[in-house]
């Protein structure tokens, strides 16, 4: 099939490449020059574990190509995907103008039957307002369909190639057996395609990241109820968990749920809500204890430097939203680094892979280094933010070696409170008791292995 996917983003992009490599004909247009021109060389704009490989193998087998025209983009093209931002308006609401934007070209260029398929996350009613807008221009026949993407950022191509389901919504029979022409070889195992009218396919991808935002800050808050009783939030995790009706995934506390989607989509959702007169509560109270949870680290840090932090030289680990990626849309680390820079703290980051996007909004109020033990040099304390795999199993030697002092806040609970205690850290981390350097070592909890969780 020829497809066109028009926005070569986090979703964009994995979109164009999955369909070409199962066999499609994709074109990819963008209105960002650079991004196209870089693509057009190779060059995979983000990062995205997986599909550089991907990439390239269908680049040079001739299925992959980019443009920044969207005239040429759609030549020929059966389907055509919009795969555009939809940032949080100053009302929380959805800002639809890309999407509208491209809708309403898209009418003067359409010559023959097409279906436009909205990707994008958009609010219930979207598809109908995408119609019109072709509508506009358009004398030919098209039809506008409804496809929420579920992918998870860092695992973006698995989440793709074999998704837990495929949600369609169309009114058009002739769109629908077009959907599942292109859906039926990332559904070879039985995970089911879900046909539905427009308005519920778009309001299930806001329920399904409500659902799990709520989930988040469910356990946040059960983990600040676990400091004040003296309960650990993992035992609590694994003892919900494998309770079948629970689920033991999105069950982890920390600081706060971050990226493009989670608070975006909650606010949207609780807009959709109070647009028809309806105050969803449960979403306010999501996005409250949210709020809190970004910056929960700052008192116990303050607390330990006994209310004055100016001057000491602070560690983060993990600027992204979280591991896997380079993404660092609304990564709490951003708001952990700005509250203790207003505390006069001098700061020194490390992160995989999103060092140079927080270096284009930070510049050099802090300072980057080039590895994570480099990051503790006469550090007054290190600050985990985002749970990369190299952060779960360092050389402990090495980082006492650096420090100024054995300090750690451990926003990911990273590490088992016992090992700290071994290690003579003071270690403060999420609903878990807290270390100080008099913490004895305890009796040992084995967690026997088919209790880890996968997140
Ligand atoms: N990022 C995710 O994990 C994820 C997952 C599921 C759904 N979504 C949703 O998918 C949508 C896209 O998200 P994203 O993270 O890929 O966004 P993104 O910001 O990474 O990418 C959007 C791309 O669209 C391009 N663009 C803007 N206007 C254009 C135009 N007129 N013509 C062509 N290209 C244009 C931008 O240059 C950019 O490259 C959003 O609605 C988002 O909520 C995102
Ligand atoms: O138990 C958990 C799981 C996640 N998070 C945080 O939640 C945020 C979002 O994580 P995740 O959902 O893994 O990443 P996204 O790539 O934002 O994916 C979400 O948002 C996408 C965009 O809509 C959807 O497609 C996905 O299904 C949905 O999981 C991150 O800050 C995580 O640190 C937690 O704090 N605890």
């Amino acid at each position: 099939m020829k497809i066109t996917v028009v926005g070569t983003g986090y979703v964009g992009l994995v979109t164009g490449t999955c369909f070409a490599e199962t066999g499609n004909f994709v074109t990819c247009v963008d209105i960002d020059e650079q991004k196209v021109c870089k693509m057009k060389e190779g060059i995979v704009p983000i990062y995205e574990p997986g599909l550089d490989i991907m990439f390239e193998r269908n680049i040079n087998e001739g299925r992959l190509t980019f443009t920044t025209k969207l005239e040429d983009a759609i030549e020929g093209a059966e389907v055509i995907f919009l795969a555009l931002p939809t940032p949080p308006g100053a009302d929380g609401a959805a800002d639809l103008s890309f999407i509208l934007k491209v809708a309403e070209q898209l009418g003067s260029l359409i010559k023959d039957y097409v279906v436009v398929i909205d990707k994008s996350t958009v609010p219930v009613g979207t598809a109908k307002k995408v119609r019109q807008k072709i509508a506009m221009n358009c004398n030919c026949e098209f039809d506008v369909v409804s496809n929420p993407e579920f992918l998870r950022e860092g695992v973006a191509i698995e989440d793709f190639m074999k998704p837990d389901r495929v949600v369609i919504g169309t009114s058009s029979e002739r769109a629908k057996k077009l959907m599942e022409k292109l859906y039926a070889p990332f559904v070879m195992q039985g995970n089911p395609i879900h046909i539905m009218d427009e308005e519920s396919a778009e309001l299930t991808k806001y329920a399904a990241n409500a659902f799990l935002a709520m989930k988040i800050s469910f356990m946040n808050e059960i983990a600040n109820l676990c400091e004040k009783v003296g309960a650990n939030v993992d035992m609590v995790r694994m003892g919900i968990g494998t309770d079948k009706r629970i689920g033991n995934r999105f069950l982890f506390a920390g600081v706060g749920y971050g990226g493009s989607c989670f608070p975006k989509d909650v606010k949207a959702l609780v807009k959709t809500a109070k647009d028809n007169n309806y105050d969803f509560k449960i979403l306010n109270a999501v996005e409250d204890i949210n709020e809190i949870q970004k910056t929960i680290m700052i008192p116990k840090i303050k607390n330990f430097f006994k209310g004055n932090l100016m001057g000491k030289r602070i560690a983060i680990w993990g600027l992204a939203f979280k591991p896997n990626t380079d993404d660092i849309r609304e990564a709490p680390a951003l708001y952990i680094i700005n509250s203790l820079l207003a505390e006069g703290t001098e700061i020194v980051a490390f992160d995989p892979e999103a060092m140079d996007n927080v270096k284009k909004i930070m510049g050099d109020r802090i300072t980057f280094v080039d590895n994570q033990y480099d990051a503790l040099l006469k550090a007054d304390a290190l600050v985990i933010v985002t749970e990369w795999p190299a952060f779960r199993t360092p050389d402990f030697p090495k980082m006492i070696q650096r420090m100024n002092a054995k300090v750690i806040f451990d926003g990911r609970n990273v590490f088992k409170t016992e090992q700290m205690k071994e290690l003579g850290f003071h270690y403060e981390s999420i609903g878990r008791e807290k270390v100080t350097r008099d913490s004895k070592p305890g009796e040992k909890i084995t967690i026997s292995k088919d209790k880890i969780i996968e997140n």
